[in-house]
């Protein structure tokens, strides 16, 4: 992988500051987590650990594993005026939306009050975002309160636990494992930056992240898994997903899922996800979304040197797992948390208000016209 000629507009190539967290495009490793390969940790590790480690700086022995797991298990239950508000919240809404109004809920009913409850915040919000998402997502679509306590050791297997209303299978708890650990933390990228800025004015932690989920949510950063998906589902072929590429790239619209800011040449993260969405494919019996996916990948490539991004190939694989496309982006946010976490407490331990200067590009000084004269 070689290093992205960065410059240019959206404070392109330019050092915002510093981390310990992860490495993103470096050449010779992808993407590390404080030093692991992502790679290596997503055929390792769970997604508990990794959190673990974006979170405490270090992996878990078992002890610290099993305790963890039975903290978080132990905080998955939504306060009633909580629950409420989510009640209160149309079906028709964009479950990004509804993250961003539980976890400023939240923030209301148990807010951080000082900066020593950090990381009892950032695992109160990993442990409530599946039950949150969820608890609105069954009571709006299928009239249902459900119980958001489940004895499921793993968050991925617990949010789909939430939404099927059974256990799942041992290889969509392992996918939804290595999903959240792809997704957790990716240095400066817009929302965490979002949530690096609102921390170093000093703010809260329910404030730092209802921010972020903001800049998370729109298709140019993580709604592009759903948008990926709301593009592959109508390809009935290879041959109309080549046709209605083509004619995209011909009116110049952006193909979500492709592309990234820093990388050059691969997202690590795609083959990863890709290789479990092709399992997950053999498994649904599909002989039509993955084969369209690949077929657009090898175009992107051909036609523009584009390559599929982590969200392309998570288009499918969550298809696979009967997850409704609306819900794609919030999955993101409940892995994220950890990396914006980490990121607000990396700010606050070395604080300086974030304020950039700007080039003003506007009119020359000039007198106020009375109102009478304009
Ligand atoms: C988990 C994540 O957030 S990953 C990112 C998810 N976002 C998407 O998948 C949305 C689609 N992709 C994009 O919009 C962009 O690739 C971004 C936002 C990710 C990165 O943007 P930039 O850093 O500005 O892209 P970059 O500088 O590499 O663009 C180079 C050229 O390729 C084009 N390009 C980049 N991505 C795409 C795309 N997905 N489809 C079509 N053209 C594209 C750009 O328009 C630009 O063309 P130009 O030189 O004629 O203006
Ligand atoms: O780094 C970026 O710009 C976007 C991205 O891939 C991520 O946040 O995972």
């Amino acid at each position: 992988m070689t290093d992205k000629k960065l410059g240019g507009a959206g404070l392109r190539g330019q050092s915002a500051g510093e981390t310990a967290l992860s490495t993103v495009g470096k050449s010779g490793s992808g993407l590390t987590y404080r030093g692991y390969d992502v790679k290596d940790l997503a055929e390792n590790t769970s997604f508990e650990e990794v959190a673990y480690l974006i979170l405490h700086g270090e992996l878990p022995t078992e002890a610290q594993l099993a305790a963890y797991k039975s903290q978080l298990k132990a905080m998955r239950g939504l306060p009633q005026a909580l629950k409420e508000v989510l009640e209160r919240i149309p079906a028709s809404a964009h479950p990004m939306d509804v993250m961003r109004t539980g976890c400023s809920m939240l923030g209301n009913l148990e807010p951080e009050n000082s900066f020593d409850e950090q990381l009892h915040v950032a695992d109160r919000l990993l442990a409530a975002f599946p039950s949150i998402i969820c608890y609105w997502y069954r009571f709006s679509h299928d009239g249902v309160r459900i119980e958001t306590e489940t004895d499921d050791d793993e968050i991925g297997a617990h949010f789909l636990h939430l939404l099927h209303g059974k256990a799942p299978s041992p290889l969509h708890a392992k996918v939804m494992s290595v999903s959240l650990i792809l997704y957790a933390e990716h240095e400066f990228n817009a929302s965490t930056f979002t949530a690096r800025v609102c921390a170093s004015t000093l703010s809260d932690m329910f404030s730092c992240i209802t921010g972020a989920i903001g800049s998370l949510r729109g298709p140019l950063h993580g709604g592009a898994n759903e948008a990926a998906m709301e593009l592959i589902q109508d390809m009935r072929s290879e041959e109309h997903a080549r046709d209605v590429l083509l004619g995209k790239l011909e009116r110049k619209e952006k193909i979500m899922g492709f592309g990234h800011a820093i990388y050059r040449e691969s997202d690590p993260r795609n083959a990863i996800i890709k290789s479990w969405s092709a399992k997950l494919a053999e498994e649904y019996g599909d002989d039509r979304l993955y084969r369209v996916s690949e077929t657009c990948e090898a175009l992107m490539w051909q036609e523009k040197k584009l390559f599929c991004n982590a969200d392309f190939f998570h288009a499918s694989a969550y298809h696979f797992m009967g997850i409704p496309t609306k819900l794609f982006t919030p999955i993101f946010v409940c892995s994220r948390l950890t990396g914006w976490a980490a990121h607000v407490m990396e700010q606050r331990a070395n604080n300086r208000i974030i304020r950039p200067s700007a080039d003003y590009v506007g009119k020359e000084l000039r007198p106020v016209t009375p109102i009478s004269q304009r």
